[in-house]
């Protein structure tokens, strides 16, 4: 990849990142200024994330904070003027040791950091559940922001693991995805069905889906379920 496809290739996901953004508010994920999204870079040892604390009205393509792999911000480059993410080192961490990962996204949405308060995972009871996560949403360790704690406990975590979400225990999930917007889509998706067995459970005893029939639907979800386009595909 030569210079200008290298920056064709930044500008793309700057754009992509800062407008992913916007859906973690559109399907009211985060409050304030909390939770982030990144992006890797294709075939470059960068990605580009949310500058820290900056308001979601506020966030452009111009102001995304593009790392190394490290989580160094690229002296010079666009936005550089500003604090990257306080989660940049657990995104760092998950893009050096998870080479397939093209997106990772953290919130704080209420029904999954509900679930991580109690460091519970949630059981395979739903369909939609084994469509998009091919089984339980598991619990990552406690670990406090600040290190690579985080992000070792993602990567241990999710690993071999189908799940494409975690639930850091007493924080919150955080969710990996081919790019952005898949890492976005599990994020959304974690929200949706950690409520929908909250909701169940407080009414009644849970149904679990048996094992091979887990298996029929993930398979069946990855592989038939939308576009050729898709991709996951
Ligand atoms: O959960 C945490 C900090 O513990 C962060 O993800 C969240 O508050 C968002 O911080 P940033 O604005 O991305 O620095």
């Amino acid at each position: 990849m030569n210079a200008d496809e290298l920056q064709a290739s930044i500008d793309t996901v700057r754009t992509e990142v800062a407008a992913l953004h916007a859906e973690l508010v559109r399907y009211g994920l985060v409050v304030w200024t909390g939770g982030n999204v990144s992006g890797r870079v294709p075939g470059a040892d960068l990605f580009v994330i949310k500058p820290s604390g900056v308001s979601y009205d506020d966030l452009e393509p111009g102001n995304m904070i593009l790392c190394d792999l490290d989580g160094t911000v690229v002296p010079g480059s666009p936005g550089s003027e500003r604090a990257p993410s306080s989660d940049t080192a657990a995104h760092a961490y998950v893009y050096r040791h998870m080479p397939a990962v093209g997106g990772v996204v953290h919130t704080h949405s209420s029904y999954a950091v509900a679930w991580a308060a109690r460091g519970e995972p949630i059981p395979c009871v739903i369909t939609a559940m084994a469509d998009e996560f091919g089984g339980p949403i598991p619990v990552g360790p406690f670990a406090i922001i600040g290190d690579d704690s985080i992000g070792r406990g993602i990567v241990e975590t999710l690993t071999g693991h189908r799940s494409r979400a975690v639930l850091m225990q007493n924080h919150g999930p955080f969710t990996i995805g081919v790019n952005a917007k898949d890492a976005v889509k599990a994020a959304v998706m974690v929200e949706d069905v950690a409520r929908t067995v909250h909701h169940a459970r407080q009414a009644g005893e849970l149904i679990p889906i048996p094992q091979e029939a887990i298996d029929r639907l993930y398979d069946r979800y990855q592989q038939v379920y939308g576009q050729r386009t898709d991709a996951r595909r």
